[in-house]
């Protein structure tokens, strides 16, 4: 059942500083590692999607960049893209790790979201005290004070990603706040096949290697498919992978492309070799880089894209 009377579906947006614990959250709701997670600040600078389905509806998840204050203009850039997506969303999640008092990062997020509710749309916002098993439970309670205190929320809620405290608690919550509608995604998208997005982000990382500076943020990667090989001996299958990596403009390119193809081939080797070690099969990597302007600005695009 994917529809009827009373079925809800939207997107969810998890929004908050670096290193509050939105990527780890969203692995925890989606039940799948999607996103990568680590240590130190602000390694997802792009925007990773999960889908949740549920008998009774379906939640699209949107993990954003660090919403951080722009200090360059790229960060300006990545900033409008994250207030393009929020306007876009039926709902956002707002995280704040339990184990850090509430700081002017977070100050900055509320003043964003405030605003973005001042405006056209009236998003609801649920603000998330993340990480609650790091911490004692009178300390939670501060906390959940200190964000109370922090705007005006439709719901909080204390979670633990860690250890699956409240998740399925939020999961509820999110959904309550979605519009009635059919399915957006055919079911099994993205939960059975996840592979896609971690092929997505095989590639991504492998093509993003050593040039970071140069093209930080202006690489997508599509995976068009994963077809077995026709014709293969049973037990030694090759995979068919097709990948498309878009970039905004030529020069970014001739960069992932190199000199006569060099440096592309060596993205399609590393990439490969992490592929074929996720899949457990021989892959053959097929890799087309395009340029699609100005796609960080377009949302349409950006969904195509699966951003
Ligand atoms: N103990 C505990 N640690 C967590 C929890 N959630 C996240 N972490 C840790 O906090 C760190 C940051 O988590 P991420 O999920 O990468 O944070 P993020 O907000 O996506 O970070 P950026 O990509 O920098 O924006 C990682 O070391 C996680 O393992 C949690 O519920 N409990």
């Amino acid at each position: 059942m994917n529809a009827g009377p009373g079925f809800r579906s939207g997107f969810a947006c998890i929004v908050g500083r670096p290193n509050a614990g939105k990527s780890t959250l969203t692995n925890a709701i989606v039940g799948q590692k999607v996103a990568i997670t680590s240590g130190r600040p602000q390694t997802t600078r792009h925007t990773v999607r999960g889908i949740v389905h549920r008998d009774d509806a379906q939640l699209v998840l949107v993990d954003t960049p660090g919403l951080h204050r722009p200090r360059t203009l790229l960060g300006e850039r990545l900033n409008d893209l994250v207030r393009d997506t929020l306007a876009e969303v039926d709902v956002v999640v707002f995280c704040m790790p339990a184990d850090q008092r509430v700081g002017p990062g977070d100050r900055y997020i509320a003043a964003q979201l405030a605003e973005l509710r001042r405006g056209r749309s009236s998003t609801p916002v649920v603000a998330v005290a993340t990480k609650a098993d790091l911490v004692p439970r009178g300390r939670l309670a501060e906390h959940l004070m200190a964000v109370d205190g922090l705007g005006e929320w439709d719901d909080i809620v204390p979670v633990s990603a860690v250890d699956g405290f409240q998740v399925d608690t939020l999961v509820d919550v999110l959904v309550s706040h979605l519009p009635q509608g059919p399915a957006l995604y055919p079911e099994g998208e993205l939960t059975d096949e996840p592979e896609a997005v971690m092929v997505a982000e095989l590639v991504r990382e492998a093509a993003l290697d050593g040039v970071r500076d140069e093209l930080p943020h202006s690489l997508a990667v599509v995976v068009d498919e994963i077809v077995p090989r026709e014709g293969r001996d049973e037990g030694r299958p090759l995979l068919d992978v097709r990948v498309h990596l878009f970039v905004e403009r030529d020069s970014q390119k001739a960069i992932v492309i190199g000199k006569a193809g060099s440096r592309l081939r060596e993205v399609g080797t590393r990439a490969r070799q992490g592929i074929e070690a996720l899949l457990g099969a021989r892959v053959f990597l097929d890799l087309h880089v395009k340029v699609a302007k100005d796609w960080q600005r377009d949302p349409r695009q950006l969904r195509r894209l699966g951003f």
